[in-house]
């Protein structure tokens, strides 16, 4: 018996061209719709109305021809043939596309007639099912925006249907018009961080990952949910409950397309190089750029963001791609690199660095700033590596039902890089941001935990995640005012959502079914975030100051000299790198098997070559036995080695001696310059607070040497946190068990001195979680 769907009778009463086209080129096709059109009055006069402003547009466009030149009106007329014709294709690929649905809907049920893009993707179809009350046919929603809590044809869905992003095909049926798409969001893909965005500005850039399946849900029976086709397209299959009776054996789904998609096998430099490195390249060109995971406890945002000792994340891989490029334009000018990193918790703003007191945020010409949060200056990757270490160390951890070591804050690291020159008679500044953002997990009260600071932090999390989706649908719908006072995190996120900033959201998704609706939750908003416009980047953070031809040759020696000066303190960080790795090998020989793991714990610098020498000392089998019936040739290897060492230590103090005296000259000569020059021109007076505060720290470092302890880089740089400080709330360590009960709150050092069987990523040195998926 002919069927007629709702979406035919829906096209036939509103004139759809198909359904109108129909019931001429098959009479008697449908008896429902034929009855409704003929009792339907209007139907005519629609179709009239329709050639009569087809006719209108027709002499509209003749007219425009005849006045024009000849040459521009024979094109006008091929443009006006043309996009007739296309809209007749256009017609008739509706007119099929609307015949192929009917016939889906009224032909007897077979795979091949019913499978949509909703569904599993073709690698992952079942078996033909046998009976056709086991499948479902997806139909399209006739109005894009139609909500998607509407069933169509037997599906249920909860989230609002979103018109496709600028640049994005569409998902679904709209595949079928969209050639170029792979092409277009490439593109869009390749001008990240060039800055080559059209005047409206850039869209937020979505990628999706898929972590494996845990071991944990292995065993509790889940099933996969997720499938990724074509490295963008993602396919998300809610399996029925079999409790469920009303939907057995229904299955439901959605199909999303993302910038890109990396399934579960893709490695940590794969997803680094598609989403940062881009935006690494930017930075140093003076364009702000920020990466944030978003996803929901348990999905991987932490994995992606840092990474294992063996598979760095996102965090640490940018910072190493940041230090090699500026080596390699050491030449061009001076860089410097700073950076900071703060948690949001419970809406409290911490430095991670310094923890000390909340911060408060406020907003200036850089936008919104935590008061009081500490810059470190670094001059090399293995600094860099420490600090972050040492903020995870104090970043809030607590294990919850659905992770072990869940992040039950938002980290933000900034790293800022500012590149001075010399272009001609003008010093050009360059000032570029990056933020790396890993997000709390969203969540569901009982998913987690119930205990009450447990769920204060859950509500906190949530609240800053939910005034963050606020801001998503407010800069998607276009609205005047974005709610970003909401909650901190969005406050820190106003740049990176709104203003003059490269955005890049990794919306991180588990596979298990288990997991559906989180997925979903979060493959919804990934999908919302695509929408999102941020300001258009043509101009990089760039300042030009013109000096005079008297000041340039002062200015040039006083870049000349900075730039040497951070050139001999990378030389020194280098060193003292080597020496350090020196000294564990020795005494990783003089000890014996049981002491093996002190030398290990000295080398805090996750440096492969450290690890792969002392791997080979280890194969080496060389202290297996007591220094006295150790064999001659380990003693000869021994003894080289120490000389080594005693070698390498006078090389360094010699150097360092070195470097002290050219830093004194140096920063005696530049202050004896910009004294010079403030003196003549009350402009220079900024530059001379700057350079006098660079000395004022040096003068400390100098002090340290002339009483014979000079501090290394990481002493540097951790100095501002001082080591013996008088207690506050956030420094309580683990062995105050009655603070942690009444604050609840937990740091990962507490995790690490109270639970050392459960391993980190963040607890480890380098950030090496061993507990990985199992
Ligand atoms: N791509 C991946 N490959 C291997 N293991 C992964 C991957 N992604 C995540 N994991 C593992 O899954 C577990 C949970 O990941 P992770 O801690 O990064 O989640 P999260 O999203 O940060 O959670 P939370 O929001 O609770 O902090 C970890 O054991 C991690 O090692």
């Amino acid at each position: 018996m002919p069927v007629s769907t709702r979406a035919q009778q829906a096209n036939a009463a509103g004139g759809q061209p198909w359904s109108s086209a129909a019931p001429a080129s098959a009479p008697g096709h449908d008896g429902g719709v034929r009855r409704e059109i003929l009792t339907n009055h209007h139907h005519g006069l629609k179709e009239k109305m329709r050639a009569l402003t087809l006719f209108y547009e027709q002499h509209k466009q003749q007219l425009a021809s005849s006045q024009g030149a000849g040459a521009r009106s024979r094109r006008s007329i091929q443009y006006a043939a043309g996009a007739m014709g296309r809209d007749e294709n256009g017609k008739n690929a509706e007119e099929d596309v609307g015949a192929k649905r009917h016939n889906a809907v009224v032909a007897p049920v077979s795979e091949v007639a019913v499978l949509r893009e909703n569904m599993a993707p073709p690698e992952e179809r079942a078996p033909p099912p046998k009976s056709s009350n086991n499948v479902i046919v997806f139909s399209r929603p006739a109005d894009p925006v139609e909500k998607e809590n509407v069933a169509h044809g037997g599906i249920a869905m909860s989230c609002p249907v979103s018109k496709p992003a600028p640049g994005l095909p569409a998902p679904v049926a709209r595949k079928l018009s969209l050639g170029g798409g792979v092409a277009a969001r490439l593109k869009a893909v390749g001008e990240v961080g060039t800055g080559n965005t059209d005047a409206a500005g850039s869209r937020i850039l979505v990628f999706v990952r898929l972590r494996p399946m845990s071991r944990k849900e292995k065993e509790a029976g889940s099933r996969s949910c997720v499938k990724i086709v074509n490295k963008k397209d993602v396919y998300l299959t809610e399996f029925a409950s079999e409790t469920d009776y009303l939907r057995l054996k229904r299955v439901r789904g959605r199909h999303f397309c993302f910038d890109s998609s990396f399934p579960d096998t893709t490695t940590q430099a794969e997803v680094y190089s598609t989403t940062t490195s881009d935006l690494v390249e930017g930075v140093l060109q003076g364009r702000n750029g920020t990466v944030f995971c978003y996803g929901a406890t348990g999905a991987g945002k932490t994995y992606t963001m840092l990474g294992t000792m063996e598979n760095p994340g996102v965090m640490v891989l940018a910072i190493k791609d940041l230090f090699a490029k500026v080596r390699q334009r050491s030449h061009e000018g001076n860089h410097s690199i700073q950076l900071s990193y703060l948690e949001v918790y419970n809406e409290t703003v911490r430095d991670l660095l310094s923890p000390g007191r909340p911060l408060l945020l406020r907003e200036d010409k850089q936008g919104t700033v935590a008061a009081g949060l500490t810059h470190y200056r670094a001059y090399s990757t293995d600094e860099v590596m420490k600090l972050l270490q040492q903020g995870n160390q104090n970043r809030t951890t607590e294990p919850t039902r659905v992770n072990e070591t869940s992040s039950r804050s938002h980290a933000i690291l900034q790293v800022i890089v500012e590149y001075r020159s010399m272009d001609g008679g003008s010093i050009v500044t360059r000032v570029g941001k990056l933020s790396l953002i890993d997000l709390a997990g969203s969540e569901r009260a009982l998913a987690t935990d119930q205990r009450t600071q447990r769920s204060i932090e859950g509500a906190n999390i949530n609240r800053s995640l939910l005034a963050l989706s606020s801001c998503i649908n407010a800069l998607v719908e276009g609205k005047k005012h974005i709610p970003y006072r909401n909650s901190k995190l969005t406050q820190l996120l106003k740049d990176s959502l709104g203003g003059s900033c490269n955005t890049v959201m990794i919306a991180n998704i588990s596979p298990s079914n288990l997991s559906f609706g989180e997925t979903q939750n979060t493959l919804h908003w990934a999908d919302r975030a695509k929408e999102i416009k941020t300001k258009a980047l043509t101009t990089a953070n760039e300042e030009v100051l013109k000096v005079s031809d008297c000041e340039t040759d002062q200015a040039k020696l006083v870049l000349e000299l900075q730039k040497e000066n951070s050139e001999l303190r990378q030389q020194l960080a280098r060193q003292q790198q080597k020496l350090l790795t020196v000294q564990a090998q020795t005494l990783a020989s003089n000890a014996s098997p049981q002491q093996s793991p002190a030398p290990s714990a000295q080398i805090s610098t996750p440096c492969s070559t450290q690890r792969k020498v002392k791997r080979s000392i280890l194969a080496g089998n060389c202290f297996n036995t007591p220094d006295s019936k150790r064999p001659a040739a380990d003693n000869a290897l021994v003894r080289d080695l120490q000389r080594k060492v005693r070698t390498m230590e006078a090389e360094i103090e010699k150097m360092k001696r070195e470097h002290l005296l050219q830093l004194k000259q140096k920063d005696e000569f530049i202050r004896d310059l910009i004294n010079r020059k403030a003196s003549n021109d009350p402009e220079a007076a900024t530059v001379e607070r700057r350079v006098v505060t660079r000395a004022s720290v040096r003068k400390a470092q100098k002090d340290a040497a002339a009483a014979g302890e000079l501090k290394s880089p990481s002493h540097r740089f951790t100095s501002p946190a001082p080591t013996a400080k008088k207690r506050t709330f956030w420094d309580i360590g683990g062995n105050s068990p009655s603070t942690l009960a009444v604050h609840g709150r937990k740091t990962r050092s507490h995790v690490a001195a109270e639970t050392p069987k459960v391993t980190s990523m963040l607890l480890q040195p380098g950030f090496a979680r061993q507990r990985a998926i199992h």
